[in-house]
């Protein structure tokens, strides 16, 4: 049976870096299912690897066109930023195993379309004063970084990713990034490759 294992986290927990070593690991054959975003591209960003980066016009037309599976708007201080994901032709959920990245919401939308069975969450969690220095560092090497934006993040994620919540969207898993990155790495790998002999 396929399967769509999704990594949700807070912010800065490591999610997009554990995501590029496990899809890049061929003999687990996971394939990127890439979310939509109406947020600006950061640097080394690319478009349709992280997201596919596009306006509030093309969100409007996927909507009307009834594609958009879940959706999430962000008040930030530089305006709102959609993050959504859509029932496109890339998503070939019969057949082929994938891996996305998300956030708890979006997890129990996602869960509730495609059934429970085949979305499997993958919980990333990383101490929180850790995690704030790994947010700051990231941010400052940005050519103008956005600390406001960062704060914002860093306090939604605290009610976001509450333990009742967490404990509501049957999270009992937990992969701690505390240390090393590939141990973390290791740790993620093993659970999708037992998790696809089920
Ligand atoms: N184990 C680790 N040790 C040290 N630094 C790490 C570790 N894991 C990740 N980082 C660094 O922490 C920062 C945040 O990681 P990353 O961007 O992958 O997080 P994320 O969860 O995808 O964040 P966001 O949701 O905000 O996009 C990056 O600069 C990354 O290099």
């Amino acid at each position: 049976m396929a399967r769509l294992f999704y990594m949700i986290g807070k912010s800065s927990t490591g999610k997009d870096t554990i995501y590029r070593e496990v899809i890049s690991r061929t003999d687990l054959d996971l394939n990127p299912l890439v979310m939509y975003t109406t947020r600006p591209i950061r640097k080394g960003e690319t478009d349709g690897k992280e997201y596919y980066f596009v306006d509030e016009n093309v969100l409007n037309e996927l909507e009307k066109e009834g594609r958009v599976i879940e959706k999430r708007a962000y008040h930030t201080i530089h305006g709102i930023w959609t993050y959504f994901t859509v029932d496109d032709e890339h998503a070939d959920l019969n057949r082929k195993d994938y891996l996305a990245i998300g956030t708890l919401e979006s997890y129990a939308q996602i869960r509730n379309y495609y059934g429970e069975k085949l979305v499997v969450p993958v919980y990333i969690q990383v101490e929180d004063g850790l995690r704030l220095e790994r947010a700051l560092k990231r941010e400052k090497q940005q050519p103008v970084p956005k600390y406001e934006e960062l704060c914002r993040r860093f306090l939604a994620d605290q009610a976001d990713y509450a333990e009742e919540k967490l404990a509501k969207a049957g999270i009992d898993r937990r992969f701690s990034n505390d240390k090393d990155i590939m141990s973390c790495v290791e740790e993620v790998a093993a659970f999708i490759r037992a998790g696809q002999k089920k």
